[in-house]
């Protein structure tokens, strides 16, 4: 049997054929693990002979725009409960293999692997034990902080905003990125307040998250997949089981106080109501109700963080938001109304691998690849493909060339 078989998804299936990897990065969350690596097309360091040298690959080109390398950055996700198919996914490919050398001393070389998330603590002797390699780890929040800050630097087209059911890419001025709010939605919740590249504090975080939908989607529901339970939702209608605004008042908006008829006024309200059990509602209407709920009560929770620090930006990453216009829609909407257009929810295209990159940025500068000729300088800057196209691009892996810092 293929041993990959049950892999859940694999959303970096290479274009190409692998060059040289190099750097592989480890994001291992409660319900997902998030894999980011490197691979070569162009090694210009290596075909200019004399130019470089093993210990100083900065500053070898002189012109401001040539890269020194040239390849893609690929992605690829877990569910945490199957990591034994993340392993044979990294050995099979030998992304092991990418990663730096500590020379503890002659005799026992370590091949550290960069990992984040709370799984890099609970899973190291498994990764040692199965790969041979030691989880070099980074803070959860550093690596969050540092994988949206890059994002946004790096990337034109990675922030949008979601309305009416479109996406609207935002240019974010590089001067003027600080202050944000970043609100990762995982299994749980985190919101960090970002004041400057190293500047930032975690200041709330909710126990209402990714994880909850899932979790009791499918108690309610008894759907066997995430990815089933969104589907559900998409076909449901929440006003079967919600209690909306004009349920209460005779089909009429209350104006006073800024709420319209369909507004929610309750989620699940109508379920104590008319004396139908669990099995009279249609899982796809529980599924729509619930991600209402969690996604609305995300957005209110962040709009009063953003409110508390005087931010007018939130940006939202995290693989409970997966691109899903209904997520997306309601914590817009959610933003929206309680900061009366004042402040703006902003998705990341590269949402759910935030702390992923975070944790490769975080690679030292300078160190060789294990097994390689090259070096990426991670002070350098990573820069996108020109003529990359958001709304044709995929998510699984994106053209990036590395230029001297
Ligand atoms: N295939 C999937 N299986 C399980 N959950 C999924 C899947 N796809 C998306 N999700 C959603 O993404 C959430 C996990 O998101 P993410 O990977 O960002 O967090 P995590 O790192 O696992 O969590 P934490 O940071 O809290 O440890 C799940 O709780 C669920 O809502
Ligand atoms: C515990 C983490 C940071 C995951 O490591 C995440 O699941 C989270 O932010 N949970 C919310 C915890 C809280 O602040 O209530």
């Amino acid at each position: 049997m293929d041993p990959r078989q049950n892999q859940i998804e694999v959303i970096s299936e290479p274009r190409q054929s692998l060059g040289q990897i190099s750097h592989l990065a480890l994001d291992i969350g409660g319900s997902l693990i998030k894999v980011v690596y490197f691979s070569v097309s162009r090694d210009d360091c290596t075909d200019r002979e004399g130019e470089s040298s093993a210990n100083d690959t900065l500053g070898v080109f002189k012109g401001d725009k040539h890269p020194i390398l040239e390849g893609r950055l690929h992605f690829a996700k877990f569910e945490t409960s199957n990591i034994n198919d993340c392993l044979e996914f990294i050995s099979s490919r030998k992304l092991h293999l990418g990663g730096f050398q500590h020379h503890e001393n002659l005799a026992k070389d370590k091949n550290l692997i960069k990992a984040t998330g709370g799984g890099a603590n609970k899973f190291a002797e498994l990764f040692k034990e199965k790969l041979g390699i030691d989880l070099d780890k980074e803070d959860e929040m550093d690596c969050l902080v540092a994988g949206a800050t890059f994002l946004l630097k790096a990337f034109h087209h990675e922030a949008y905003t979601y309305m009416d059911g479109k996406k609207h890419f935002v240019q974010i001025d590089q001067s003027n990125l600080y202050p944000y709010l970043l609100v990762n939605i995982g299994s749980g919740v985190s919101m960090i307040k970002v004041d400057g590249e190293d500047k930032f504090e975690r200041v709330s975080g909710t126990n209402v998250g990714g994880g909850t939908f899932w979790g009791l989607g499918r108690l309610l529901t008894k759907c066997k997949s995430f990815d089933e339970l969104l589907e559900l939702s998409h076909r449901g209608n929440n006003r079967v089981i919600d209690m909306l605004v004009g349920d209460i008042n005779g089909g009429m908006d209350y104006s006073k106080i800024g709420l319209s008829s369909t507004t929610i006024a309750s989620s699940f309200g109508k379920a104590v109501s008319n004396n139908k059990e669990l099995e009279d509602y249609k899982p796809e209407d529980i599924a729509q109700s619930l991600l209402r709920m969690i996604s609305y009560n995300i957005g209110q929770i962040s709009h009063l963080n953003a409110l508390q620090f005087g931010l007018k930006r939130i940006f939202f990453g995290g693989f409970f938001i997966q691109d899903q216009p209904h997520t997306m829609d309601t914590i817009s909407v959610a933003v929206h109304f309680w900061s009366k257009g004042e402040a703006k929810a902003m998705f990341l295209r590269h949402e759910g691998f935030l702390g992923a990159i975070g944790a490769y940025m975080s690679y030292p500068k300078n160190k060789l690849a294990h097994n390689q000729s090259m070096q990426i300088p991670l002070a350098a800057s990573y820069a996108a493909d020109p003529n990359y196209n958001p709304l044709n691009a995929d998510k699984e892996s994106m053209e990036c060339s590395v230029y001297a810092a």
